[in-house]
Protein backbone atom coordinates (compact mmCIF):
# COMPACT_ATOMS: atom_id res chain seq x y z
CA UNK A 1 0.00 0.00 0.00
CA UNK A 2 1.45 3.47 -0.75
CA UNK A 3 2.11 5.70 2.24
CA UNK A 4 -0.16 8.78 2.63
CA UNK A 5 1.48 12.11 3.64
CA UNK A 6 0.29 12.73 6.95
CA UNK A 7 0.13 16.39 9.07
CA UNK A 8 -0.26 16.48 12.87
CA UNK A 9 -1.64 19.71 14.12
CA UNK A 10 0.13 19.59 17.33
CA UNK A 11 3.19 18.49 18.39
CA UNK A 12 3.12 17.61 21.57
CA UNK A 13 3.85 13.78 23.48
CA UNK A 14 1.23 12.02 21.71
CA UNK A 15 1.94 13.56 18.16
CA UNK A 16 5.55 12.16 18.81
CA UNK A 17 4.48 9.02 20.10
CA UNK A 18 2.66 8.20 16.91
CA UNK A 19 5.31 9.85 14.47
CA UNK A 20 8.11 8.08 16.19
CA UNK A 21 6.20 4.66 16.44
CA UNK A 22 5.38 5.65 12.18
CA UNK A 23 9.45 6.18 11.11
CA UNK A 24 10.81 3.27 13.66
CA UNK A 25 8.10 1.17 11.44
CA UNK A 26 10.05 2.50 7.96
CA UNK A 27 6.89 5.14 7.05
CA UNK A 28 8.40 8.22 5.22
CA UNK A 29 9.36 10.98 6.92
CA UNK A 30 9.67 13.15 3.95
CA UNK A 31 5.32 12.66 4.31
CA UNK A 32 5.05 13.63 7.61
CA UNK A 33 4.16 17.12 8.69
CA UNK A 34 4.33 18.56 12.17
CA UNK A 35 2.56 21.70 13.45
CA UNK A 36 2.91 23.57 16.32
CA UNK A 37 3.02 27.30 17.28
CA UNK A 38 6.19 27.45 19.02
CA UNK A 39 9.12 26.06 17.69
CA UNK A 40 11.30 23.74 20.46
CA UNK A 41 9.16 20.33 19.87
CA UNK A 42 9.30 20.89 16.48
CA UNK A 43 13.45 21.43 15.92
CA UNK A 44 13.18 18.10 18.01
CA UNK A 45 10.68 16.40 16.38
CA UNK A 46 13.33 17.18 13.04
CA UNK A 47 16.17 16.35 14.54
CA UNK A 48 15.10 13.16 15.61
CA UNK A 49 12.89 12.22 12.70
CA UNK A 50 13.97 14.12 9.82
CA UNK A 51 10.11 15.25 9.15
CA UNK A 52 8.81 18.14 7.73
CA UNK A 53 7.58 20.75 10.63
CA UNK A 54 5.80 23.83 10.39
CA UNK A 55 3.98 26.82 12.56
CA UNK A 56 1.09 27.17 9.87
CA UNK A 57 -1.55 24.40 10.71
CA UNK A 58 -3.54 25.68 7.32
CA UNK A 59 -0.81 24.98 4.77
CA UNK A 60 0.46 21.66 5.83
CA UNK A 61 -3.24 20.64 6.25
CA UNK A 62 -3.36 21.81 2.61
CA UNK A 63 -1.03 19.89 1.88
CA UNK A 64 -1.69 16.66 3.23
CA UNK A 65 -3.58 13.33 2.59
CA UNK A 66 -4.54 12.89 5.84
CA UNK A 67 -5.32 15.58 8.96
CA UNK A 68 -4.35 14.02 12.63
CA UNK A 69 -6.00 16.85 15.27
CA UNK A 70 -3.41 16.40 17.62
CA UNK A 71 -4.02 19.27 20.28
CA UNK A 72 -5.91 19.28 23.62
CA UNK A 73 -9.37 19.06 23.42
CA UNK A 74 -10.35 22.51 24.46
CA UNK A 75 -8.37 24.15 21.63
CA UNK A 76 -10.04 21.62 19.04
CA UNK A 77 -12.88 24.03 17.84
CA UNK A 78 -10.49 26.92 17.78
CA UNK A 79 -8.15 25.28 16.03
CA UNK A 80 -10.85 23.07 13.20
CA UNK A 81 -12.68 26.65 12.96
CA UNK A 82 -9.38 27.73 11.45
CA UNK A 83 -9.04 24.76 9.05
CA UNK A 84 -12.72 25.46 7.83
CA UNK A 85 -11.81 27.49 5.01
CA UNK A 86 -10.26 24.36 3.32
CA UNK A 87 -11.90 22.23 0.97
CA UNK A 88 -11.42 18.49 2.83
CA UNK A 89 -13.67 16.54 0.92
CA UNK A 90 -10.65 14.41 -0.59
CA UNK A 91 -8.81 13.93 2.70
CA UNK A 92 -9.24 11.93 5.25
CA UNK A 93 -9.52 13.54 9.19
CA UNK A 94 -8.11 11.65 11.97
CA UNK A 95 -8.61 12.98 15.77
CA UNK A 96 -6.69 11.52 18.64
CA UNK A 97 -8.64 13.52 21.42
CA UNK A 98 -10.39 12.45 24.17
CA UNK A 99 -13.94 13.03 24.66
CA UNK A 100 -15.13 15.54 21.62
CA UNK A 101 -17.65 13.21 19.75
CA UNK A 102 -17.31 12.45 15.73
CA UNK A 103 -20.17 14.79 15.05
CA UNK A 104 -18.67 18.05 16.66
CA UNK A 105 -15.96 17.61 14.03
CA UNK A 106 -18.11 18.55 11.51
CA UNK A 107 -19.62 21.36 13.18
CA UNK A 108 -16.55 22.72 13.30
CA UNK A 109 -14.82 21.94 9.91
CA UNK A 110 -18.19 23.25 9.20
CA UNK A 111 -18.43 20.75 6.09
CA UNK A 112 -19.04 16.66 5.64
CA UNK A 113 -15.97 15.10 6.71
CA UNK A 114 -14.51 11.76 6.87
CA UNK A 115 -13.60 11.19 10.19
CA UNK A 116 -11.80 8.25 12.23
CA UNK A 117 -11.56 8.88 15.67
CA UNK A 118 -8.64 7.02 17.96
CA UNK A 119 -7.82 6.59 21.10
CA UNK A 120 -3.75 5.81 20.99
CA UNK A 121 -1.80 6.05 24.39
CA UNK A 122 1.91 6.98 25.41
CA UNK A 123 3.82 3.61 24.76
CA UNK A 124 2.87 3.75 21.01
CA UNK A 125 6.75 5.80 21.30
CA UNK A 126 8.20 2.41 21.58
CA UNK A 127 6.04 -0.14 20.01
CA UNK A 128 4.11 -1.02 22.61
CA UNK A 129 0.95 1.55 21.93
CA UNK A 130 -2.74 0.05 22.23
CA UNK A 131 -5.40 2.25 19.98
CA UNK A 132 -8.75 2.16 20.08
CA UNK A 133 -10.66 3.15 16.40
CA UNK A 134 -13.95 4.16 15.74
CA UNK A 135 -14.93 4.66 11.88
CA UNK A 136 -17.92 6.75 10.91
CA UNK A 137 -20.41 5.10 8.72
CA UNK A 138 -18.90 6.79 5.42
CA UNK A 139 -15.24 5.67 5.58
CA UNK A 140 -13.96 3.35 2.99
CA UNK A 141 -12.24 0.38 3.39
CA UNK A 142 -8.66 2.00 2.09
CA UNK A 143 -9.13 5.22 4.49
CA UNK A 144 -9.45 2.40 7.34
CA UNK A 145 -6.31 1.01 6.02
CA UNK A 146 -4.28 4.23 5.87
CA UNK A 147 -5.38 4.82 9.68
CA UNK A 148 -4.70 1.25 10.76
CA UNK A 149 -1.15 1.49 9.26
CA UNK A 150 -0.20 4.84 10.75
CA UNK A 151 -1.48 3.86 14.29
CA UNK A 152 0.03 0.13 13.98
CA UNK A 153 3.19 1.59 13.56
CA UNK A 154 3.02 2.06 17.42
CA UNK A 155 1.57 -1.18 18.81
CA UNK A 156 -1.57 -3.07 18.53
CA UNK A 157 -5.10 -1.57 17.03
CA UNK A 158 -8.31 -2.54 18.01
CA UNK A 159 -12.16 -1.15 15.72
CA UNK A 160 -14.92 -0.50 17.82
CA UNK A 161 -18.43 -0.86 16.60
CA UNK A 162 -20.01 1.87 18.55
CA UNK A 163 -18.52 5.62 18.95
CA UNK A 164 -18.88 5.16 23.29
CA UNK A 165 -16.76 2.02 23.32
CA UNK A 166 -13.91 4.42 22.93
CA UNK A 167 -14.63 5.64 26.43
CA UNK A 168 -13.96 2.63 27.64
CA UNK A 169 -10.92 2.23 25.41
CA UNK A 170 -9.59 5.51 27.40
CA UNK A 171 -10.05 3.96 30.68
CA UNK A 172 -8.15 0.45 29.75
CA UNK A 173 -5.39 1.90 27.96
CA UNK A 174 -5.33 5.87 27.01
CA UNK A 175 -5.27 6.37 30.18
CA UNK A 176 -3.88 3.26 31.92
CA UNK A 177 -0.36 3.74 31.19
CA UNK A 178 -0.34 6.25 34.34
CA UNK A 179 -2.19 4.04 36.45
CA UNK A 180 0.87 1.76 36.28
CA UNK A 181 3.29 4.38 36.40
CA UNK A 182 1.84 5.64 39.79
CA UNK A 183 2.10 1.89 41.20
CA UNK A 184 5.00 1.62 40.45
CA UNK A 185 6.34 5.36 41.34
CA UNK A 186 4.92 4.73 44.92
CA UNK A 187 6.89 1.25 45.14
CA UNK A 188 9.96 2.54 44.40
CA UNK A 189 9.02 5.45 46.86
CA UNK A 190 8.33 2.45 49.61
CA UNK A 191 11.74 0.53 48.44
CA UNK A 192 13.54 3.71 49.29
CA UNK A 193 12.16 4.68 52.53
CA UNK A 194 13.09 0.67 53.46
CA UNK A 195 16.46 1.89 52.07
CA UNK A 196 17.61 0.81 48.96
CA UNK A 197 18.92 3.46 46.45
CA UNK A 198 16.61 5.05 43.93
CA UNK A 199 18.25 3.37 41.15
CA UNK A 200 18.12 -0.21 42.31
CA UNK A 201 14.63 0.43 43.58
CA UNK A 202 13.48 1.42 40.38
CA UNK A 203 15.55 -1.31 38.29
CA UNK A 204 13.80 -3.95 40.74
CA UNK A 205 10.25 -2.40 40.38
CA UNK A 206 10.05 -1.90 36.79
CA UNK A 207 11.83 -5.21 35.95
CA UNK A 208 9.30 -7.25 38.08
CA UNK A 209 6.04 -5.43 36.17
CA UNK A 210 7.83 -6.07 32.89
CA UNK A 211 8.00 -9.92 33.91
CA UNK A 212 4.70 -9.76 35.14
CA UNK A 213 3.46 -8.24 31.70
CA UNK A 214 5.54 -10.95 29.54
CA UNK A 215 3.89 -13.55 31.69
CA UNK A 216 -0.35 -12.34 31.53
CA UNK A 217 0.87 -12.27 27.60
CA UNK A 218 2.64 -15.43 27.16
CA UNK A 219 -0.06 -17.54 29.32
CA UNK A 220 -3.37 -16.40 27.95
CA UNK A 221 -4.58 -19.60 28.57
CA UNK A 222 -4.02 -18.60 32.84
CA UNK A 223 -6.44 -16.59 34.56
CA UNK A 224 -5.05 -13.86 36.19
CA UNK A 225 -5.96 -15.31 39.67
CA UNK A 226 -3.57 -18.06 38.81
CA UNK A 227 -0.89 -16.45 37.98
CA UNK A 228 -1.17 -14.25 41.15
CA UNK A 229 -1.58 -17.61 42.99
CA UNK A 230 1.29 -18.91 42.30
CA UNK A 231 3.33 -16.12 43.81
CA UNK A 232 1.66 -16.56 46.88
CA UNK A 233 2.46 -19.15 49.02
CA UNK A 234 0.21 -19.88 51.71
CA UNK A 235 1.20 -17.96 55.41
CA UNK A 236 3.92 -16.57 53.20
CA UNK A 237 5.48 -12.67 52.33
CA UNK A 238 3.00 -12.71 49.41
CA UNK A 239 -0.26 -13.35 50.90
CA UNK A 240 0.33 -10.74 53.64
CA UNK A 241 1.14 -7.51 50.77
CA UNK A 242 -2.12 -9.34 48.50
CA UNK A 243 -4.31 -9.19 51.48
CA UNK A 244 -3.43 -5.59 52.60
CA UNK A 245 -4.40 -4.30 48.91
CA UNK A 246 -7.53 -6.39 49.00
CA UNK A 247 -8.64 -4.99 52.71
CA UNK A 248 -7.75 -1.99 51.75
CA UNK A 249 -10.05 -2.22 48.75
CA UNK A 250 -7.85 -1.93 45.75
CA UNK A 251 -10.53 -3.43 43.31
CA UNK A 252 -12.97 -1.04 44.71
CA UNK A 253 -10.93 2.14 43.78
CA UNK A 254 -9.50 0.43 40.44
CA UNK A 255 -13.30 0.58 39.76
CA UNK A 256 -14.19 3.57 40.72
CA UNK A 257 -10.82 5.12 39.05
CA UNK A 258 -11.87 4.23 35.95
CA UNK A 259 -15.62 4.98 36.08
CA UNK A 260 -14.24 8.11 36.66
CA UNK A 261 -12.24 8.17 33.77
CA UNK A 262 -15.12 7.41 31.76
CA UNK A 263 -17.20 10.06 33.58
CA UNK A 264 -14.67 12.76 32.41
CA UNK A 265 -14.51 11.79 29.05
CA UNK A 266 -18.32 11.82 29.05
CA UNK A 267 -18.51 15.46 30.73
CA UNK A 268 -15.75 16.46 28.45
CA UNK A 269 -18.11 15.16 25.07
CA UNK A 270 -20.81 17.89 26.33
CA UNK A 271 -17.77 20.73 26.80
CA UNK A 272 -15.57 20.88 24.04
N1 LIG B 1 -0.98 12.11 26.37
C1 LIG B 1 -1.66 10.98 26.25
O1 LIG B 1 -1.35 9.94 26.86
C2 LIG B 1 -2.82 10.91 25.30
C3 LIG B 1 -3.39 12.03 24.76
N2 LIG B 1 -4.47 11.94 23.91
C4 LIG B 1 -5.03 13.14 23.29
O2 LIG B 1 -4.02 13.71 22.51
C5 LIG B 1 -4.23 15.11 22.40
C6 LIG B 1 -2.92 15.82 22.62
O3 LIG B 1 -2.46 15.50 23.91
P1 LIG B 1 -0.92 15.60 24.30
O4 LIG B 1 -0.07 15.27 23.14
O5 LIG B 1 -0.75 14.85 25.54
O6 LIG B 1 -0.84 17.19 24.60
P2 LIG B 1 0.39 18.17 24.48
O7 LIG B 1 0.04 19.39 25.26
O8 LIG B 1 1.67 17.46 24.77
O9 LIG B 1 0.39 18.54 22.92
C7 LIG B 1 -0.50 19.45 22.33
C8 LIG B 1 0.31 20.34 21.40
O10 LIG B 1 -0.58 21.20 20.70
C9 LIG B 1 0.09 22.42 20.51
N3 LIG B 1 -0.85 23.47 20.17
C10 LIG B 1 -1.46 24.37 20.97
N4 LIG B 1 -2.22 25.20 20.23
C11 LIG B 1 -2.10 24.81 18.93
C12 LIG B 1 -2.62 25.30 17.71
N5 LIG B 1 -3.44 26.34 17.66
N6 LIG B 1 -2.25 24.68 16.58
C13 LIG B 1 -1.40 23.61 16.61
N7 LIG B 1 -0.87 23.11 17.74
C14 LIG B 1 -1.22 23.70 18.88
C15 LIG B 1 0.81 22.65 21.83
O11 LIG B 1 1.85 23.61 21.69
C16 LIG B 1 1.32 21.25 22.13
O12 LIG B 1 2.61 21.04 21.59
C17 LIG B 1 -5.31 15.47 23.41
O13 LIG B 1 -6.48 15.79 22.72
C18 LIG B 1 -5.47 14.23 24.26
O14 LIG B 1 -6.82 14.03 24.64
C19 LIG B 1 -4.96 10.72 23.55
C20 LIG B 1 -4.45 9.58 24.05
C21 LIG B 1 -3.36 9.56 24.98
O1 LIG C 1 -5.63 12.49 30.17
C1 LIG C 1 -6.16 12.66 29.07
O2 LIG C 1 -7.20 13.33 28.97
C2 LIG C 1 -5.56 12.01 27.86
C3 LIG C 1 -6.50 11.02 27.21
C4 LIG C 1 -5.92 9.68 27.51
C5 LIG C 1 -4.61 9.95 28.07
N1 LIG C 1 -4.42 11.22 28.21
Amino acid sequence: MTQASVCFIGAGNMSRSIISGMVNNGYDPKLIYASNPSQPKLDALQADFGINTSNDNLAVAKQCDVIVFSVKPQLMEQVCNHLAQLDLSNKLVVTIAAGIPAKRYQDYLKQPIKLIRTMPNTPTQIGYGMTGLHAQDNISDEHKQICELLMQSGGKVVWVEQEDELDQVIALAGSSPAYFFLFIESMIETGIKMGMSEQQARELAQQAALGAAKMVIQNPEQSLATLRNNVTSKGGTTAQAVNTFEQGDLRGLVDKAMHNCVARAKEMAQTF
